[in-house]
């Protein structure tokens, strides 16, 4: 846009030379621009409340940093981590981020507001899913799995919480900024390795315990623990404390409940195997299609499975 020859904008109105010489077309949002309801919950250095964009009357879930909270507990890093990966992020299965701002307090992320909350509370609600849910839910966190790492990204804290359901019960992953960007080095490869220590108890993969360093089959491990739970109603390692609950893990100490069905049985198995390059859904591409083939997720389409109605749960 050509600067202003005189100083009078378009209705003749006396404008300040400091003027820009342009009206930008995209204003970034702010928090005037949103009607702040209810909270939809609180995390550790975070709330997250439902907002309305008053210029489109649409709806988020806003997760709202506290500046001062963040620094004194020395998670600048995680702020950050969490920016830079869902700005990467462009999936159905993935809580999209729409804008960031901020203001002297806070830090606002403007997100996708899942309506139905979190997997976990159904996993409670109702014991045990059939298998028919099962497979469904288990799919679309495999389809969630499989893009991120197609762009370099490991979550490393998947489980039950962080899996939040939509207004179609359709799965949203949440809660990156635990996750790890893998790095391309000079001959363009993903270091395969990313060190420092994260993950939920029950979810975290042996390599994570024992090498302190989590790679992308660390997240099927993760999967393999949800599907578990799905069926079982409970994760398979648990124990009296954290610490009881890490030797479980490394030793490969779980079982079956009675009636657990075989096909998820043969997965399960495939998936909670201490070495991860021998855990089902390793070695690149070849192997999560190895993954998606195999017989538990018979009668799955892969390519309508974000188009689907979401199976009745109830
Ligand atoms: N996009 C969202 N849509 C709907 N609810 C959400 C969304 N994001 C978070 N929530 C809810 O808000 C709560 C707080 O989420 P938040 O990510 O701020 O913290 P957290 O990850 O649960 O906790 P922590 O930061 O300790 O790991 C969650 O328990 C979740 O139920
Ligand atoms: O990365 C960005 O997009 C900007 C860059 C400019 C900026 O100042 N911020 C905020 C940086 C920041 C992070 C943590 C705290 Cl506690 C305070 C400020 C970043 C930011 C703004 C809003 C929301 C999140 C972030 Cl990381």
């Amino acid at each position: 846009i050509p600067p202003r020859s005189n100083s009078n904008n378009d209705n003749g109105q006396q404008t300040p030379k400091t003027q820009l010489s342009h009206t930008p077309s995209v204003r970034k949002k702010g928090v005037k621009d949103f009607e702040f309801g209810k909270t939809l919950g609180e995390g550790s250095y975070s709330t997250v409340v439902a907002a309305r964009d008053r210029s489109n009357n649409r709806e988020y879930a806003v997760k709202i940093l506290d500046k001062k909270h963040i620094i004194k507990e020395k998670k600048v890093k995680y702020v950050n981590i969490e920016k830079n990966t869902l700005n990467k992020m462009n999936h159905p299965g993935i809580v999209r981020l729409y804008y960031t701002f901020q203001d002297p307090d806070s830090l606002y992320f403007v997100l996708d507001h899942a309506k139905n909350g979190e997997l976990l509370t159904f996993i409670k609600k109702l014991g045990s899913f059939d298998m028919d849910c099962t497979k469904f839910y288990a799919a679309q966190i495999l389809s969630a799995i499989e893009y991120m790492h197609s762009q370099g990204v490991i979550h490393r804290d998947l489980k039950p919480e962080n899996i939040l359901l939509d207004d179609k019960m359709h799965v949203k992953v949440t809660d990156f900024g635990t996750a790890k960007i893998l790095e391309q080095n000079a001959d363009g490869e993903e270091d395969d390795r990313a060190n420092s220590f994260v993950g939920t108890a029950e979810y975290v993969s042996p390599e994570l315990l024992k090498e302190k360093a989590a790679c992308k089959s660390s997240d099927f491990w993760a999967l393999g623990c949800i599907i578990y739970q799905l069926i079982a109603g409970r994760p398979p390692f648990k124990g009296a404390n954290e610490y009881r609950t890490f030797q479980k893990i490394v030793n490969l100490e779980y079982s079956f409940p009675d009636g657990f069905p075989t096909v998820a049985r043969d997965l399960v198995q495939k998936l909670l195997v201490l070495n991860p390059s021998e855990r089902l859904g390793s070695g690149g591409k070849a192997g999560v299609e190895r993954l998606k083939a195999h017989s538990f997720f018979q009668g799955i389409d892969w390519d309508t499975l974000w188009q689907q109605p979401a199976p009745n749960l109830l």
